[in-house]
């Protein structure tokens, strides 16, 4: 039995100072005392003690990308950022878009030192208008389906994938954007886009699919999920489907809460993902969205590249910023520190509410319950260092002068194991 004491618990979204005792890898009990059967004992002085952080959005890139990603490094990284379970997109080389293929990336996913839930492809490849083996690749283990990177263009194969993956009672999440809308832009569509010259992203490219995918929702039922939402109408349009009983869910990135196009003042690829930095507008709506319920949970978007794919130039660059070691202290440091939330609501946001949604076997700390915990230091204050990530992708805006940060993550268990 192990037991951890002088922990700060968010135990029942109350934060309240007690032991907790761990055996066989599941919470056994929450207490004052100091049983005899110990065997090894941690001191969490005085730390937040939360259920681990849970990221329904990150791209690990392995099979067929680990120069810039492996499930080791990506796993690592997320231990270090306090996850203990992270959605793996499928945009992964080949797409596991069949039992056999999806059944071999279930296999690599055990080298993980997190739990990791594996996303399967809408369609063949992602990009085809052919639907994946859905029933089939539920039966192997997807715990939800996204065409991540893609938009699904035509509205009967969305409406198709909606109506068989509401009846496996799973969750669609989609990367909303009209490829004719993006029309290969790099950065979104304003003053900076006007200055750089460089090709823009509108906002209609995530709006117009957006409302046609709410409106397919409500026909068919499905959980449908919105990947990083960006823009203010998004939050309206959700807003509005969630009032008239649509069942939809939405996450937004630290990245769209914490910068905006403004932000951009040089060709720096570490500001170039997709969907863009909006205007400062929009990030006001996304907060705002976040602070009325409306957004449901933050989801990062980690996407690892290697140095020569973003140093390029927003023109050349692969789209993309890692996030998922910078995540938890950022959202702490500029949402709780700055007095906008409470902790406790933060850590909904990061692992009750996406565990909840996504019916994940997670987010919360219970009697009984594997115990998958984070301990982390609140008074710790740093600035990111790129020697510190244990990612390959060293691809973040968020190092620097400006972003001294609150939060340390000092301990990360999964299943009563200590893995950070
Ligand atoms: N967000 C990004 O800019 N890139 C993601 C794909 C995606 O999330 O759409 C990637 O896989 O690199
Ligand atoms: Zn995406
Ligand atoms: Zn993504």
């Amino acid at each position: 039995m192990k037991l951890i004491k002088n922990a700060n618990l968010l135990y029942d979204n109350k934060l309240i100072k007690k032991n907790l005792v761990i055996e066989n890898g599941k919470l056994k009990k929450i207490t004052s005392q100091i049983d005899n059967k110990i065997t090894e004992v941690i001191d969490a002085k005085n730390n937040l003690v939360t259920p681990g952080l849970v990221d329904v959005h990150v791209h690990f890139r392995e099979p067929g990308q680990v120069h810039k990603e492996t499930i080791k490094t990506g796993s690592e990284a997320a231990a270090h950022g306090g996850f203990t379970t992270v959605g793996a997109m499928p945009n992964v080389i080949p797409v596991p878009d069949n039992v056999e293929k999806f059944e071999h990336q279930v296999k690599l996913n055990e080298r993980s030192k997190v739990k990791i839930v594996q996303y399967a492809p809408v369609t063949l490849d992602e990009i085809s208008d052919q639907l994946s083996p859905i029933e089939k690749l539920s039966n192997a283990g997807a715990f939800a389906f996204s065409n991540d990177g893609h938009g699904i263009a035509n509205a009967k194969t969305m409406f198709d994938a909606m109506e068989r993956i509401s009846q496996l009672n799973s969750h669609l999440a989609a990367h909303v954007e009209d490829q004719n809308l993006f029309n290969k832009g790099v950065i979104n569509s304003g003053k900076t886009a006007t200055r750089l010259g460089l090709p823009a992203i509108q906002r209609v490219a995530e709006t117009s699919q957006l409302a046609r995918d709410l409106l397919l929702a409500k026909e068919t039922g499905v959980h449908y999920h919105v990947c990083h939402i960006s823009t203010k109408d998004s939050v309206e349009l959700i807003r509005i489907a969630k009032d008239a009983g649509i069942n939809v869910s939405c996450e937004v990135t630290p990245h769209h809460l914490l910068l905006s196009d403004e932000d951009i003042l040089t060709d720096d690829a570490n500001f170039k993902m997709n969907p863009p930095l909006r205007s400062e507008t929009d990030r006001e709506a996304l907060i705002a969205g976040v602070l009325d319920g409306t957004i449901d949970m933050i989801a990062t978007d980690h996407a690892p590249h290697a140095k020569d794919e973003k140093n390029k130039g927003f023109l050349k660059s692969a789209f993309g910023i890692t996030g998922i070691e910078t995540s938890f202290p950022l959202m702490y440091t500029l949402f709780v520190q700055s007095g906008l939330m409470n902790v406790e609501r933060l850590i909904s946001l990061m692992s009750t509410r996406p565990a909840k949604i996504f019916n994940l076997n997670a987010g919360t700390i219970e009697i009984g319950k594997t115990a998958d915990l984070s301990i982390i230091d609140l008074n710790d204050e740093y600035f990111f260092n790129k020697s510190d990530f244990l990612s390959k992708g060293l691809n973040t805006p968020f190092t620097g002068a400006d972003w001294k940060v609150s939060g340390r993550i000092k301990q990360t268990y999964v299943n009563g194991e200590k893995i950070y």
